[in-house]
């Protein structure tokens, strides 16, 4: 700075201190008047070569001084940038060096684990009503149920071998001692007569372990491969509450349910009312078991249907989460004393957008409830949102969530495009009927329908866009026996147990690994053998082979050689080779999860849809 910038500096803006100090720059008190005047004259004579030459000089100083000034930031501004590069640079070599150190797989397994921190924010499974008055339940419901002694005094060890021996694999406090027979588990004779007419005598895995730890009350996470009985596991100890309580005091009109079943689909909630009805009239039948009343609650029925059941007490819903919660709504239905809850597919029910709609349900519960969540395929996800919602759960699991049952017998074949449709004609004579074709493509369903309906084949079509009565008549027919082939997308998958499918072929792979797990699942049901033929070709994505490869491997099945070439890029990357844990692939990671690209598709264009309609009141 020069020295007379530094004086007029000074001079502008002088600090008290210096005003006492020196005479020079005190400044006479000036009046008003006195000033304007001054600054009148002032303004007359601008005119004036000097005063204009005072004012250009003094221009040019300030000018300069500006520059100066400038120049200073400038040089600082460089100086600092400079420093802050040096530091940037030192945290990204030393960054770099750490980096180099971590190996690939745990490079890939950090990004997994962010990637899985930013889904995992979602609000816990919990009624609004309950996060807001931060209620929280610690306790396990009550039940008066308790296993036969001998159980009771078996030791753990011995426990842990009955499981093992059964490859259940058990998580959590307190477990209780699996049963291996119905009997044990003091289930009413008239049920276990009528389980063994249904040639069910003894228990299934997911149902020694799980029906116990249902019967003492427990909250539980049950995950066992497609036909392996798990609506029985969660069902029976839902019959047993209600029969206890009716047993209690009757119920009247208006009163109850005791517990509900959600389902994510008609066909699933008509399927589990029906096996619901069946054995709790086994019960009833025999004259020593009060009646229990079970509501089907699902979109498509007429209320005035199930009047009969509305007009008494209810003991048991089994709904789909629309009209339940229609009904509750309109307080044609209430959870007064509700006070168990299970959810079937639960994986699906979260991840098919129902989450709000279970929140919504659980709103209506007034009272701590047990909560139950079954799937044949619940990736880690799933179960890490589940766990945090449920009261001190039990996770029963029966082999890998999502593996494929083994008592299906997985064939690919490689089919060209234009070669399917007489290609799946051939493939059809394979077995007997009944056979389910499946494509998720709801054109494609109806296309292979016609197709097969034009070559004399006695062929029913079931997809989402077909009317309840189309949908109601095709299930009907196909399961009496009247029809040989039922062409369905992904809707039929989810859970219908059919009689005895030899054969299922799937025509166009599901993008989602877990969609195939589930449509092979309708064959090799409780203990039978099935087939499973896929069709794939330049259309599969590549990914989509990768994870039905290692589904293949695991099972130990044949992997045909045009799935044995296809390599895994993590593998030549020196990346771990563990499953998403969004869907439970095998062929990649999270970060390239088909299924998360998909949810955060829909959560954009939902997003984007509420923010075009949005605002306003
Ligand atoms: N203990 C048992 N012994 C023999 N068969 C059984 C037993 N328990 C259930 N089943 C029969 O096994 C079949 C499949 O049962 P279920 O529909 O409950 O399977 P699931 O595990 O729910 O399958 P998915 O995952 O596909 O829904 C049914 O026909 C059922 O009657």
């Amino acid at each position: 700075m020069s020295d007379s910038a530094k004086r007029r500096r000074v001079q502008r803006s002088p600090s008290p201190q210096y005003k006492i100090e020196s005479d020079e720059e005190y400044e006479p008190y000036v009046p008003v008047a006195q000033r304007r005047q001054a600054k009148l004259a002032k303004l007359s004579a601008w005119g004036s070569s000097t005063a204009r030459d005072n004012f250009k000089e003094a221009r040019v100083d300030e000018e300069r001084e500006d520059e100066e000034q400038e120049e200073e930031r400038r040089r600082e501004k460089v100086r600092r940038g400079r420093a802050l590069l040096v530091e940037a640079q030192e945290v990204h070599s030393k960054k770099a060096s750490e980096d180099a150190k971590k190996t690939e797989a745990e490079k890939e397994e950090e990004e997994d684990a962010h990637i899985l921190a930013a889904i995992a924010s979602r609000k816990k499974l919990a009624s609004d009503r309950e996060l807001a008055k931060g209620i929280e339940y610690t306790e396990t419901l009550r039940t008066s149920w308790v296993p036969p002694r001998y159980i009771r005094a078996r030791s753990e060890e011995k426990n842990q071998k009955i499981r093992e021996t059964h490859h259940i694999i058990v998580d959590g406090q307190d477990i209780p001692a699996p049963i291996d027979s119905f009997e044990d588990m003091k289930i009413p004779q008239p049920l276990l007569k009528f389980l063994k007419s249904k040639r069910i005598t003894t228990p299934t895995p997911i149902q020694l372990q799980g029906i116990p730890v249902a019967f003492s009350g427990r909250d539980m996470i049950g995950i066992a491969f497609t036909g392996s009985g798990k609506t029985l596991a969660f069902c029976l100890p839902l019959i047993m509450l209600a029969l206890e309580d009716e047993s209690k005091l009757p119920f009247v009109r208006g009163e109850g349910p005791i517990g509900v079943i959600l389902c994510p689909s008609r066909e699933l909630a008509s399927q589990t009312y029906e096996n619901v009805v069946q054995w709790a009239e086994a019960l009833s039948n025999s004259g020593n078991y009060p009646r229990l009343n079970t509501l089907l609650c699902m979109g498509g029925i007429s209320m005035s249907e199930q009047s009969h059941v509305l007009n008494k007490g209810i003991h048991i819903v089994v709904a789909t989460p629309g009209r339940l919660i229609d009904m509750l709504e309109k307080r044609k239905l209430n959870f007064d004393s509700c006070k168990f809850f299970c959810m079937d597919e639960a994986d699906r029910m979260v991840d098919l957008g129902f989450e709000d709609d279970v929140r919504n349900i659980m709103s209506f519960f007034k009272r701590q409830r047990q909560t139950l969540l079954f799937s044949a395929t619940m990736p880690r996800k799933i179960q890490d949102f589940a766990q945090q919602s449920l009261i001190r759960p039990v996770l029963v699991n029966v082999g890998r969530a999502g593996a494929a049952n083994l008592d299906v017998l997985q064939v690919v074949e490689y089919v060209k495009q234009e070669a399917k449709m007489v290609y799946l004609l051939e493939c059809l004579q394979k077995t007997a009927p009944p056979v389910i074709v499946f494509s998720d493509n709801k054109n494609e369903v109806d296309d292979i329908q016609e197709y097969l309906l034009l070559k004399g084949v006695e062929a029913v079509a079931i997809h989402g866009s077909k009317a309840q009565e189309e949908r109601q008549y095709a299930i009907k027919s196909f399961k009496s026996g009247a029809k040989d082939v039922m062409v369905a997308s992904g809707v039929a998958s989810k859970g219908l147990d059919f009689n005895d499918i030899q054969h299922v072929i799937i025509f166009s792979m599901p993008k989602e690994i877990e969609d195939y797990v589930h449509q092979i699942g309708r064959t090799g049901r409780s203990g039978k053998t099935g087939i499973a033929t896929s069709f794939v070709n330049m259309n599969t994505p590549e990914q989509t082979l990768l994870d039905l490869k290692y589904l293949l491997m695991e099972a130990a099945q044949k992997v045909p050689p045009f799935l044995q070439t296809i390599e895994d890029p993590r593998a030549a990357q020196g990346g771990s080779l563990k499953g998403c844990p969004v869907c439970g692939g095998l062929g990649h990671s999270i970060s390239n999860c088909p299924k998360l690209e998909d949810t955060q598709r829909r959560q954009m264009a939902s997003h984007r849809t509420s923010q075009d309609t949005g605002g306003g009141y």
